[in-house]
């Protein structure tokens, strides 16, 4: 996985969990002022506990937003209120709350669980709350529970939560497929935009938005970087004289070989028709004159092959480092001079050359019929 797929799938879990977090800040805001609100009108119906244990609530509320307004832990502001929240409605089952109607309140935990855990983990706390309502429903006599509830509540009870637990259990199924499936496909849409369909390798538009990446860089703090304009010798015979699908072929197998020649910092592209751009952060001209001569070496010592038939490929490349240009036009216009004297010279070759490029490696012979 390249870093930018990383760079935009942390980007997107990181809006997730703002996303959440926001809604957990509104929800926790709405809980305390539902507290607050029933807590009095219970305090003047006479029911003073329960107005008091509702109050209590709020403390813990208002201080698991006060503790993430602060850390901005989204993590610990989810558990904390998903256990707060279900304290509240075991209290509030326990007690049956005012005229039995507390455990109404558990119709809003199987949304909200599915949406702040997952799947898995929604179904095992609410089967979990399952089996805490059927011991508070079947035994009210034990601690800390006071309330008793009819038959025929029981029944409702359970059945209308297990239908609205399996309709949210769907919906959220539902909804997270359709969510992988939009980022799957903005994914795979990123992706072509930036990439050249017949070699797989950056397409211009992303070299472009690299180089100007590099360079800002470049000024900021001074890393040097090179580029290579690669062209291939005397394509267009090649078309000519074995056909398009060869000269395609042609132009992958060039663009396997030179992966697996670049370093992965390295960003290879190609740059329109048989031309090629090869961008090489924190290297200088004398490295990156090595490098495309390595290139032209193992390009000449392969063997291009189409449909059995031997096809003569050989390349050119114009160098050139930012130390030598202003900014990136001028950098791309320098490499485009070599790379019409590496032509001139008689192609197969790399230019600038310099005197130690003449001594460890030399040029091959130019390509046949040059
Ligand atoms: N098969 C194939 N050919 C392409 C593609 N893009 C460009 N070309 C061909 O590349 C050839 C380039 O030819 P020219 O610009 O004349 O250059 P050349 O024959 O390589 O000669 P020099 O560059 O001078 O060595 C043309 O025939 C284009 O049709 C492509 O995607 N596939």
């Amino acid at each position: 996985m390249n870093e930018q797929v990383i760079a935009d799938q942390q980007n997107s879990a990181g809006q997730d969990e703002q996303q959440i977090s926001r809604l957990l800040n509104g929800l926790s805001a709405a809980t305390v002022a539902f507290l607050a609100g029933i807590g009095t009108k219970a305090w003047y119906a006479d029911h003073v506990t329960h107005a008091w244990v509702l109050w209590l609530f709020i403390i813990p509320v208002t201080l698991n937003m006060a503790w993430y307004a602060w850390k901005r832990d989204g993590v610990v502001q989810k558990i904390a209120l998903l256990i707060i929240v279900s304290l509240l409605f075991g209290y509030l089952l326990a007690s049956g709350g005012e005229g039995n109607t507390g455990p109404l309140w558990f119709y809003v935990f199987p949304p909200l669980l599915f949406y702040l855990t997952s799947l898995k983990g929604g179904t095992a706390i609410l089967l979990f709350s399952y089996l805490l309502a059927i011991i508070v429903f079947q035994f009210p006599g034990i601690p800390l529970v006071t309330a008793e509830y009819s038959f025929d509540f029981k029944i409702r009870f359970f059945a209308a939560l297990t239908f609205e637990s399996i309709f949210c259990f769907v919906l959220e199924a539902g909804r997270l497929r359709a969510r992988s499936k939009l980022l799957d496909l903005a994914k795979a849409h990123e992706h072509a935009a930036r990439t050249d369909e017949l070699t797989g390798l950056a397409n211009r538009r992303d070299m472009q938005n690299r180089l100007n990446t590099e360079f800002s860089r470049f000024k900021r703090s001074g890393h040097h970087f090179s580029v290579v304009l690669i062209d291939l010798d005397l394509f267009k015979r090649v078309n000519d004289d074995y056909g398009h699908d060869a000269g395609d072929r042609v132009l992958q197998q060039f663009s396997e070989l030179t992966r697996t020649i670049v370093r992965q910092s390295d960003v290879a592209a190609r740059w329109g028709g048989e031309e090629f751009l090869l961008l090489l952060p924190d290297t200088t001209l004398l490295q990156a004159l090595t490098l495309a001569e390595r290139l032209r070496s193992e390009v000449a010592a392969t063997e291009f092959r189409h449909r059995d038939e031997l096809l003569p490929v050989t390349i050119s490349a114009g160098v050139c480092s930012i130390s030598k240009a202003g900014s990136v036009n001028e950098l791309l216009k320098q490499a485009d001079i070599q790379l019409y004297n590496a032509k001139d010279a008689g192609r197969n070759r790399i230019a600038p050359r310099v005197r130690s490029q003449d001594t460890s490696a030399k040029a091959g012979p130019p390509p046949a019929g040059a």
